[in-house]
């Protein structure tokens, strides 16, 4: 490929000097030749690429492609000759058309959540930008402002304007670009881009005062660069720089406003000609720009309304337990802990209840681990709805083991809510073939956090453990409530367990 080109590139100039003139047919023939080789070189790139960084390869080869379409119009032009002009409208067409792809590459993020929409909107300014240029090229270079010699310099001015704003903005997006492979793409692009704004700035001049022999070379030296920088490796400083999120993300967000932009100026250039188009693309450009904006922000509203719905959802489910939906584990011991330095600030009680129930084992494997589940989810049902406060909390603990956590709550009244909530289990009435009521019931542990004592959260837990374990000796289906073993207690309690548990 290389030598393809150098062999090119040498042969070029030779046939330029040996014609004499850039504008002969085989100097152009070899200028289609070196322009063809660069197309074929990023086609072949395009192919190379993974899924998504093929679209702005695509659009530099179709870029490329207008340049070769519009050299091989010009060839036929010095070929047949152009009566009516047709040709070399059609070589304006080309070079008008080149500006849609460049645009579009340039002014896209090419993300995969990006509004359809704004591709459209993008591709419909692109396209306004390359008919107004078609427009006032030809106004000016025919018919009565083509007399005029500043009608030229006007031409070349914004041909210029144009080219170098897009060179500008392709190296913007290369420092911008947070991957490697679309900093390599920007590189390439803005390779290409300022060499032919550079060529096609001092070509254009050159051509008012005749063009020499060895001036169509010049226009080859783009396509080189383009294929050098595609074949050889990259710079080392191209994989090394790694652009910040908020640099990154704002050049993309400002690189749209280089499209708008450039409408309102051709508007306002094309305004001179016909005022009635300009100040209507100037105002549509804008306008535009405006709907674009308000896309992307009503996505970011969708997008973020999204986030919120799933933290707000995944908030729910840390502390929940998935079978039952009430509290889980971690829940409970994040307000166990607040319970208790509430108690321990305020002076206050702090009860635990820690709820099993009866038989459960049994229970499974007489009617399966289906209807246990089933059964679970009954009686974390029947415990969290059975008149607390709301700052009371019922958490599955594990298995079939349930803990309620009773803020400022003294042993006598945690000992009515452990009445009150058995006899809610017991209105379930839910059948246990195996169990000595024939209907599930459950033991329940009692231990508090008295005024006089600051207790660790786990300690409170394995008192209301062994008091549940007491419960279980003393036949279940009964209150325990931690004694003179693990606690003092009032009188009143001690009195309670004395009798072996209150059986309900
Ligand atoms: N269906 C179901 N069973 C569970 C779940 N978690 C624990 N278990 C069962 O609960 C049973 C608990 O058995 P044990 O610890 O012997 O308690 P028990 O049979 O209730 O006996 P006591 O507590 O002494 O009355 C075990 O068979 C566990 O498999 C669960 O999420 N779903």
């Amino acid at each position: 490929m290389v030598w393809l080109l150098v062999l090119l590139l040498i042969i070029h100039p030779v046939l330029a000097y040996w014609t004499g003139h850039a504008q002969d047919v085989p100097p152009q023939l070899a200028m289609i030749a070196v322009q063809g080789t660069a197309l074929w070189c990023v086609v072949a790139q395009y192919r190379r690429s993974p899924p998504l960084i093929r679209m702005p390869w695509l659009l530099l080869a179709l870029a490329a492609l207008m340049q070769v379409l519009w050299a091989i119009i010009n060839l036929l032009t010095t070929l047949l000759g152009d009566k009516g002009g047709y040709l070399t409208a059609i070589g304006i067409v080309f070079s008008a058309m080149y500006m849609i792809p460049c645009m579009f590459m340039v002014t896209r993020s090419f993300g995969r959540d990006e509004p359809r929409a704004i591709a459209m909107l993008d591709l419909v300014l692109s396209c306004v930008v390359a008919v107004l240029l078609y427009r006032f090229i030809t106004t000016l270079m025919s018919g009565p402002l083509a007399a005029d010699p500043s009608s030229v310099y006007v031409v070349i001015y914004h041909a210029d304007a144009v080219d170098f704003s897009l060179s500008a903005m392709t190296i913007l997006r290369m420092f911008g670009a947070r991957s490697f492979r679309w900093r390599f793409f920007y590189y390439a692009a803005s390779t290409y881009l300022l060499t032919n704004a550079v060529v096609a700035y001092a070509y254009n001049r050159i051509e008012l005062q005749g063009l020499p022999w060895w001036a169509g070379s010049m226009v080859d030296i783009p396509y080189v660069l383009l294929v050098m920088v595609i074949v050889r490796p990259p710079p080392r400083w191209l994989r090394a720089y790694h652009p910040s999120l908020v640099a990154s993300q704002t050049i993309a967000s400002f690189a749209p406003i280089i499209l708008t932009m450039m409408v309102v100026l051709l508007g306002i250039s094309v305004s001179r000609i016909s005022f009635g188009i300009g100040v209507f693309t100037a105002c549509a450009s804008v306008l535009f720009y405006g709907l674009r904006m308000a896309l992307i922000q009503s996505q970011h509203v969708d997008m973020q309304r999204a986030v919120d719905q799933s933290a707000w959802r995944l908030e729910q489910q840390v502390g929940r337990d998935p079978l039952t939906g009430i509290a889980n584990r971690a829940a409970m011991d994040t307000r166990l802990r607040e319970a208790l330095a509430e108690g321990r600030r305020t002076g206050g009680f702090c009860s635990l209840l820690m709820i099993d129930i009866d038989f459960f084992k049994q229970y499974n494997d007489s009617l399966g681990h289906v209807a246990g589940d089933a059964c679970l989810v009954k009686v974390a049902c029947a415990l969290s709805s059975s008149q607390l406060r709301a700052r009371d909390l019922v958490a599955r603990f594990g298995g079939e083991e349930f803990v309620v956590v009773l803020a400022d709550t003294p042993p006598e009244t945690a000992l009515e809510v452990a009445r009150r909530l058995m006899a809610s289990i017991e209105r379930l009435q839910i059948v246990h073939p195996r169990c000595p009521q024939g209907r599930i019931t459950v033991s329940i542990g009692i231990a508090t956090q008295t005024t006089d004592m600051h207790v660790d959260p786990l300690v409170l837990l394995e008192e209301a453990d062994r008091a549940l374990y007491a419960a279980k000796s003393q036949g279940r289906n009964c209150v325990e409530v931690a004694g003179e073993n693990t606690r003092a207690l009032p009188s009143s309690l001690s009195a309670f367990n004395a009798n072996g548990g209150a059986a309900l």
